[in-house]
């Protein structure tokens, strides 16, 4: 059966670079385990769905997700079984038809999402709803300002528009004609009235259930490591080992990323 591990946290706070790293880092560990990650943005309602429904600017929000399938992948996955996970494409804002990624047999599975903390409803809602967090071995909540949020997010949009060279997919193409500052001021917007409205309602409020917080600063070096723990000296001692690790060898496999100091408490 997987170590499955869980990361959470805001819209382009850079959860999914975080579980490509940590995947590739312990895949290098001695015993070579093998490791996978998949995002729970698999799980969003395709876009026509979300039209229909009338939900397509609440993308991101518990409604907007298939949380009866994410729960069965979990499930599936916590007990070893392979299972196919569909996949969401940010170039194309949609689930991409017929793609899937096939997991569940890895050592260790990474999961990351932005409601890998939050709860879920059983199939038919029979019963009370599952707190996700509950079927992870270990979970991580990637933290950072709201400031570094929104440019982050603008400066991924600007990635996204630049890939696409002059042909962008249909929901970039209303930024295709704006200038530089145009783009940045209608993708704020948008970060403040969805993105930042569903991190105060359903994700932060989920960031004290993590087992580790990891803070980064305005230059994407982690700043600052906090562990859950119960403040015995084992707690302790790896509360103080993870920021060298995390912070060095994070930086050093995101290109361009300083290496800086960061502190690391039990909480
Ligand atoms: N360590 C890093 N150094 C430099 N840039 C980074 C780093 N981590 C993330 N980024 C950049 O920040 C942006 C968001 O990162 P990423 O896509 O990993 O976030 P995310 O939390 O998975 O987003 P979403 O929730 O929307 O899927 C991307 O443009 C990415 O290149
Ligand atoms: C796909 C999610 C929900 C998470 O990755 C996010 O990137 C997103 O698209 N949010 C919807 C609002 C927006 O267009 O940014």
């Amino acid at each position: 059966m997987p170590f499955l591990i869980g990361i959470a946290g805001p819209v382009a706070v850079g959860k999914s670079t975080i579980a490509r790293v940590l995947g590739e880092l312990l895949s290098r560990r001695p015993a070579a385990p093998s490791t996978g990650s998949v995002t729970t943005d698999g799980f969003l309602y395709p876009n026509r769905i979300l039209e229909r429904r009338g939900i397509l600017d609440r993308k991101g929000f518990p409604e907007s997700y298939d949380q009866e399938a994410m729960l069965r992948f979990l499930t599936a996955a916590r007990a070893g079984r392979q299972v196919r996970v569909p996949v969401y494409s940010h170039e194309h804002y949609d689930v991409v038809p017929g793609r899937s990624v096939t997991v569940g047999r890895e050592d260790i599975l990474i999961v990351e999402g932005l409601n890998v903390l939050q709860s879920c409803r059983r199939p038919d809602d029979r019963g009370p709803a599952v707190d996700l967090n509950d079927l992870f071995d270990l979970t991580l909540y990637v933290d950072a300002e709201f400031d570094d949020l929104r440019r982050w997010y603008v400066a991924r949009l600007r990635t996204l528009l630049r890939t696409a060279r002059g042909n962008p997919p249909a929901h970039l193409r209303r930024y295709a004609c704006l200038s530089a500052a145009e783009i940045a001021e209608e993708a704020t917007r948008r970060y403040r009235e969805i993105n930042e409205v569903n991190l105060v309602e359903n994700i932060q409020p989920t960031r004290e259930r993590a087992d580790v917080i990891v803070r980064k600063g305005s230059d994407h070096a982690v700043r600052e490591v906090l562990v859950r723990g119960s403040g015995d000296a084992t707690t302790s001692a790896a509360a103080s080992a993870l920021p060298a690790v995390v912070t060095a060898r994070t930086a050093r496999a995101a290109a361009g990323t300083q290496v800086s100091s960061c502190r690391a408490s039990v909480r």
